[in-house]
């Protein structure tokens, strides 16, 4: 690691602290190997049914996919991580701004407590909707975070709205069945520095996203792992691709057709790792339940209508910060 860089930081350490170091069962301990079955969907190519029918089989077997090809610009892409690497290097992180409101929570890698053990990460969420009233709230600093976060979100809504129009393709729903009362709920972006033992330690803890989808960027450093029947497995990290995973929201739209996975992000000992989650959901009041097209009396809804913002206030989706990103 060369010297300087990550100064006197807390995960500047030889050895994992013992208030780092997950439970045996919580473990990771040895890293499973890429997963190459994991499917890399091409938008380059002509967007079809063959497209379509790739993106179904994809969110039913695993729940998750890699797009490339996305049509989101790599200087956009490129220019948003840097502001957040920026923004993890600042010194101090307060969530206060010159006027003394601000919607967004900054987490330290101490702030999340289970049993006195802490995460290996640093975080930063907040709301994002409507973007031009919300981005008014969001940090000063870096100087250029606001423009250069909201370009991305826009482009990144863009790019969920194609895909959950061609998810409604394939399951039989009709083109736009989301756009009323879907938004990007959320930005929730992790950095994991480099940590002398990945074994012991943890990014993330296991979770499904509390979305109807989720469009990652996970840069060129693997660390995500899915649930896959009962096996973790890693996620291959493609620069410039973008992760999208299913959510349990949609998981219910669909009355279950399609599968929210759980997840969970590792460390690794060589490279700091960013990833940018954009959380796309149903709006607040939205009553999330199985689409009438999709239950039939041979296929009755699995599901119990449930408003979002109830579901996300009892499943305490965004942890400790639940509260707070509902009041935003
Ligand atoms: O860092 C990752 O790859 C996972 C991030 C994630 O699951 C989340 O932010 O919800
Ligand atoms: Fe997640």
């Amino acid at each position: 690691m060369p010297a300087g860089i990550y100064g006197s930081s807390w995960y500047n350490v030889q050895e994992v602290p013992s208030n780092y170091a997950f439970p045996e069962e919580d473990r990771p301990g040895q890293l499973p190997p890429v997963c190459h079955t994991l499917p890399i969907i091409d938008f380059g190519k002509a967007i079809d049914a063959d497209l379509v029918n790739q993106i179904i089989k994809a969110s039913q077997e695993y729940g998750f996919f890699q797009v490339i090809n996305h049509g989101v610009s790599d200087d956009i892409i490129r220019d948003t991580a840097d502001i957040f690497k920026e923004f993890f290097e600042l010194p101090v992180k307060t969530s206060r701004n010159s006027r003394g409101r601000s919607n967004w929570a900054y987490a330290s890698s101490t702030s999340f407590n289970r049993d006195g053990i802490h995460l290996w990460r640093e975080n930063i969420k907040h709301p994002c909707h409507p973007l031009k009233e919300c981005m008014q709230q969001w940090p000063e600093n870096p100087a250029r975070y606001r423009e250069v976060v909201s370009t991305y979100l826009t482009e990144v809504r863009k790019f969920g709205n194609t895909i959950l129009n061609l998810i409604c393709k394939g399951i039989g729903l009709e083109v736009g069945y989301f756009d009323r009362f879907s938004e990007i709920g959320l930005l929730n972006v992790n950095s994991y520095p480099p940590c002398p033992d990945p074994s012991l330690t943890l990014g993330i803890l296991r979770h499904h996203d509390p979305s109807l989808i989720t469009i990652l960027y996970q840069g060129n450093v693997p660390g995500l792992q899915v649930m896959k029947d009962e096996k973790w497995i890693a996620v291959g990290a493609m620069p410039n691709a973008f992760v999208v995973n299913i959510g349990n929201q949609l998981e219910i739209f669909s009355n279950g057709l399609l599968k929210s996975a759980e997840h969970r992000a590792v460390t690794n000992s060589s490279e700091a790792r960013l990833s940018i989650a954009a959380l796309i959901s149903p709006s607040p009041d939205c009553i999330v339940e199985p689409a009438q097209a999709l239950v039939t009396e041979l296929n009755p809804a699995r599901y119990k209508p449930t408003m979002y913002k109830e579901f996300v206030h009892c499943s305490r989706a965004f942890g400790d910060d639940t509260e707070a990103m509902q009041r935003a």
